[in-house]
């Protein structure tokens, strides 16, 4: 399993106390992991496979909030994976601890060289360090992969590079996934991450209309995460540990003139019983079709029987 651990800001002199002595010595590798997808896998499995040759644990380390949130938070993007699904991720691919520091307006205003003294040779004191080629740190991201091998050297830590990821001719990044997921691409995300993403969230009431249409919808609220395009998507929605196939409409209902660009409905195939208040893991797994107004309720709810069957159909081929 991997332990998170919160940390006050690093340069806060409380950071020591707060420390696991467990967390020290190990091989450290700092991003913002979001989706933990195919590129961050390649980065952490190395991070893993030097903490087994040099002893000591394997650790990833993140910064919360993202410091977009707070240098330009009008830029902040929604995040893909809560810290929670980051770590159940991240077990899978040997991290011991996953390290959420808190970020300060002090932190991101650290040089470089500071940042690299407080947190890799300070508070860690880490026997090695893995990156990607393309990262950078510091304040207006004066470090890159060149001067952190060097810094390394000089205080006698393994420093390893990781190639880059790339699908299709072009390199994976959380962005990219975000941008795939804006144009409803929740198979093309699902590839970059090794698994679908997934929409948490609590069952909420809507208008109560879709149980007269013969197709309860539980409607989801407080979603923290991304929200792909409209559509009408296939998937799984699990709760209390029972996953069943699911048909999920996400926007607005133009047939009845309501809802919103992210709502999210979600009809569990077969299934019937109360879903009020449940917490509900809705894996998107393909597109279905956009969103259309129809003429008719009937000409819905017809389109709605051939989505469920489409729904079915994708998920036992997929
Ligand atoms: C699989 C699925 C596909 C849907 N597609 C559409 C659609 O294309 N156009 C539309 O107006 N409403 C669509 N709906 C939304 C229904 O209009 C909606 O479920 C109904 O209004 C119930 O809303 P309520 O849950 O707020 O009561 C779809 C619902 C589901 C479950
Ligand atoms: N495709 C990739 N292949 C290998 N390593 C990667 C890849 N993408 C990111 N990394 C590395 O993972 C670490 C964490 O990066 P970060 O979480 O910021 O990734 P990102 O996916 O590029 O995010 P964003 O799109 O938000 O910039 C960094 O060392 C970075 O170089």
């Amino acid at each position: 399993m991997t332990e998170i651990v919160s940390l006050p800001d690093i340069t806060d002199s409380a950071v020591d106390a707060a420390l696991p002595r467990a967390v020290r010595r190990g091989v450290l590798s700092i991003g913002n992991f979001d989706g933990v997808h195919l590129g961050h896998a390649r980065l952490l499995g190395q991070t893993r496979q030097l903490a087994d040759r040099l002893g000591g644990p394997a650790i990833a380390c993140l910064f919360d909030p993202h410091p977009i949130a707070i240098l330009r938070p009008e830029l902040a993007p929604k995040r893909l994976t809560s810290i929670d699904l980051r770590a159940r991720r991240m077990t899978e691919l040997g991290i011991d601890f996953l390290l959420v520091c808190q970020t300060s307006p002090a932190l991101l205003n650290l040089s470089a060289k500071a940042f690299f003294d407080a947190l890799v040779c300070d508070t860690l004191d880490c026997r090695g360090v893995v990156e990607g080629e393309n990262f950078c740190f510091g304040k207006d991201r004066q470090g890159d992969v060149d001067v952190l091998r060097r810094w390394c050297g000089e205080h006698g830590i393994q420093f390893r590079v990781a190639e880059m990821e790339s699908a299709d001719g072009a390199m994976i990044s959380s962005t990219r996934i975000r941008d795939l997921l804006a144009e409803g691409d929740v198979r093309g995300a699902a590839a970059m991450m090794a698994t679908p993403h997934l929409i948490r969230g609590r069952v909420g009431h809507g208008d109560r209309r879709g149980r007269t249409l013969g197709f309860p919808t539980a409607n989801l609220e407080q979603i923290d995460v991304v929200i792909p395009a409209a559509g009408v998507y296939a998937g799984y929605a699990s709760v209390d540990d029972t996953r069943h196939p699911a048909a999920i409409h996400i926007g607005e209902s133009p047939t009845f003139q309501s809802g919103d660009a992210t709502k999210v409905e979600v009809h569990l195939i077969g299934f019937d019983g109360d879903l009020y208040d449940r917490t509900l893991d809705v894996e998107l797994i393909d597109r279905v079709r956009g969103v259309v107004r129809f003429d008719s309720i009937d000409a819905l709810t017809d389109q709605l029987r051939n989505d469920i069957r489409f729904a079915q159909q994708l998920l036992v081929t997929h």
